[in-house]
């Protein structure tokens, strides 16, 4: 999986923020130990495909997530340290990165800063998910945000990163709700066919392989994930598209966002998403116009958007794509009902 480009990003933005960073912290176990209550049940925030992680608190008072690898040992090719060197070099505002790391005996560990409004999958799906604090704004902000983060490692980073696994729960929220997206690069550590082999793994992009393209396909996913408030799965974009041919957006948005005009203020998301997410890589648009689009406010750029191809509803309704869009919807109708029934 190559998830460094060979390209490294001549005189990108990325040289200047490398060299103003702080230097890496390197923990011993012992430490992490202490912070963490060795590692213990109370202090687990979540567990994951590839680490657990932990909340502990250091000696000076500061909180941090302590992400503790599983399975390191299958990985002996790769050097740990380095490729976290190269990670925590990767700084940006709306990116987590790692903060230290641990590397003692068959512990590997990274350290990040604790992040006290979680994941955005803990909002849509999770703990926070009954109280809706997402309302319109702070969805667009999380949009825009965590696009500008992905943007910044393709075109500034140095070296330029491919991002490998953008999906909703590695959009972690700070205490402004704007978006740290973090684990980039990180897939270059952990078991590469992993998350192939997730067969409803619905923010994987038709190629299957890990690319700038792959990644703006799952973030088109994400972002149809954010406005709907539905989970990731296959289904989703053609569950969508027949509501964006009858222009019904409100439909479209998470029924738990009670306010005016949603359909109208998240409409770009969901338009933006589904450029992202088209099954041809080089119809995407990059991610630098994935945040040119989410954060130009002019109504002409708002109707060039809207009259895009994609958009129009195909002349012939029994074409094999058609068919094949509305088994995927009927896969999204089904969870639509059972959330209505759940919140009944
Ligand atoms: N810095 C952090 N601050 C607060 N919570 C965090 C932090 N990092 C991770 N978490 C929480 O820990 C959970 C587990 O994270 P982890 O990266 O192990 O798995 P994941 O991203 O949920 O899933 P996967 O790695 O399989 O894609 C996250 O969903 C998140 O809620």
């Amino acid at each position: 999986m190559q998830l460094f480009s060979s390209c490294c990003g001549k005189g990108s933005a990325g040289d200047k923020e490398a060299k103003t960073e702080p230097p890496r912290k390197i923990f011993s176990l012992k430490e992490l130990h202490a912070a963490t209550n060795s590692f213990n049940y109370d202090n687990k925030l979540g567990e994951g495909r590839f680490s657990s992680v932990y909340w502990g608190q250091l000696s000076d008072g500061s909180q941090i997530a302590v992400k503790r690898l599983k399975s390191w040992t299958n990985r002996e090719d790769i050097n740990f340290t380095l490729e976290v060197e190269i990670l925590s070099r990767i700084r940006h505002k709306n990116l987590l990165s790692v903060r230290g790391y641990c590397n003692e005996g068959q512990e590997r560990l990274l350290v990040y800063d604790y992040m006290p409004s979680l994941s955005l999958v803990s909002h849509l799906h999770g703990q926070h998910s009954a109280e809706c604090i997402l309302d319109c704004t702070k969805r667009i902000k999380i949009a825009i945000t965590s696009a500008q983060a992905i943007a910044y490692l393709h075109h500034h980073a140095t070296p330029r990163v491919v991002h490998g696994d953008v999906r909703a729960s590695n959009v972690l929220l700070d205490s402004e709700f704007e978006a740290r997206v973090t684990d980039f690069g990180y897939g270059k550590l952990m078991p590469e066919d992993e998350a192939k082999s997730n067969n409803n793994n619905g923010y994987l992009s038709p190629e299957r392989v890990a690319s700038e393209a792959g990644d703006v396909y799952s973030f088109g996913i994400l972002l149809l994930e954010l406005v709907s408030g539905k989970r990731a799965k296959l289904g989703l974009t053609e569950w969508v598209l027949p509501l964006v041919y009858e222009r019904k957006f409100g439909e479209i948005v998470d029924q738990r966002v009670k306010e005016e005009d949603v359909g109208e203020r998240l409409k770009k998301v969901v338009l933006v998403g589904l450029l992202c997410a088209q099954r041809e890589a080089e119809m995407r648009p990059t991610m630098s116009q994935v945040v040119e689009m989410l954060m130009n406010e002019s109504k002409e750029k708002m109707s060039e958007l809207e009259c895009n191809p994609l958009f129009k509803k195909p002349c012939s309704s029994g074409d094999e794509n058609h068919r094949e869009d509305q088994e995927g919807a009927d896969v999204i109708t089904e969870e639509k009902d059972d959330h209505h029934q759940q919140q009944e």
